[in-house]
């Protein structure tokens, strides 16, 4: 197969500016990267070193305090930046969605959650009632592990939590089924097990459906548990790139290396002497 057949997403040498106060500054340098069909990449680096600002790029999101310096994004062999708003808005209503970082923010404010469903999904499904509508949205809830599916289609996004909103927002871009679907930090702020849920729920669709994803998080430990291969982004540069065993087996960048070193190793016994007091085992008293 040629690249192009397996790359679903292609960044070529990509720079992108943000402006303050007046001047530009560079945040992504030279970046190149291609998400394949199929697969569960990793975008892995410190805060601030332009995760988000990639995937809102990534996504055709045009803002006045940024501007892309040089370089392409092509999705599916078309270069984002020779389309329209129109044309871009239907190609992120139906082949390419995100869950952004702060998803309860993307949650229109004055519409219920139910109305929220009905409008994403009547453009999806288009035979369904509204029976239909409810239903496959109260699935899409449970789906992601929202207590009482019902009562939440009636209510506003501001009366959930954080994480809640961050799940709704998710259960939206789900019920889309993107061809390509970028989740900006989808499982932080949530608690373990409902972290647990949400990773094996993607696991679950990208095995049933194909569907490929860009993981976006700085928890290396998440990323393993997912990603086909991973990214490892340092200062606005992809430094690493490879199969999600290579580079946590053997990292070459001295970054990457880092990164690894810091993820809690569960199975090695703590240091007795690093532990509070009240944690120590006391030492046996004979008599
Ligand atoms: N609207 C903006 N105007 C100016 N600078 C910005 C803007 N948005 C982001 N930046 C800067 O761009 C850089 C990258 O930010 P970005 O949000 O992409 O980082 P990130 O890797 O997603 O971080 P985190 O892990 O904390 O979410 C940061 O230095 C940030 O200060
Ligand atoms: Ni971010």
């Amino acid at each position: 197969m040629t690249a192009a057949a397996h790359d679903l997403m292609t960044v070529a040498s990509l720079t992108v500016d943000y402006r303050q106060q007046g001047q530009w500054h560079s945040v992504i340098r030279d970046l190149s990267l291609a998400v394949r069909r199929g697969e569960i990449l990793g975008l892995a680096g410190e805060s601030g070193c332009g995760k988000s600002t990639l995937a809102s790029v990534l996504l055709g999101e045009r803002r006045g305090e940024r501007r892309l310096r040089a370089g392409s994004v092509q999705f599916d062999g078309i270069d984002l930046s020779t389309l329209r708003a129109r044309e871009l808005r239907r190609l992120r209503g139906v082949r390419l969605a995100l869950v952004p970082q702060n998803g309860g923010a993307s949650l229109t404010p004055t519409l219920r959650i139910g109305s929220l469903f009905a409008e994403t999904l009547r453009a999806h499904r288009p035979h369904m009632n509204k029976a239909e509508l409810a239903a496959e949205a109260r699935r899409q809830l449970s789906q992601v592990g929202l207590p009482d599916p019902t009562g939440a289609l009636a209510r506003f996004p501001h009366q959930f939590s954080g994480g809640q909103q961050q799940r709704i927002a998710l259960a939206l871009a789900l019920c889309r089924m993107p061809d390509l679907l970028i989740l900006d930090e989808p499982t932080t702020g949530q608690d373990a097990m409902t972290r647990r849920g949400i990773i094996d729920l993607l696991i679950r669709l990208r095995l049933s459906s194909r569907m490929s994803m860009l993981y976006v998080s700085h928890d290396l430990a998440t990323l393993s548990e997912i990603c086909d291969r991973i990214a490892i982004m340092h200062a606005g540069e992809i430094v690493e790139i490879g199969q999600m065993e290579d580079v946590l087996l053997r990292p070459r960048h001295p970054y990457t290396r880092a990164l690894v070193a810091s993820i809690p190793r569960l199975e090695a016994p703590p240091d007795p002497a690093l532990l509070p007091a009240s944690r120590r085992t006391p030492e046996r008293i004979t008599a």
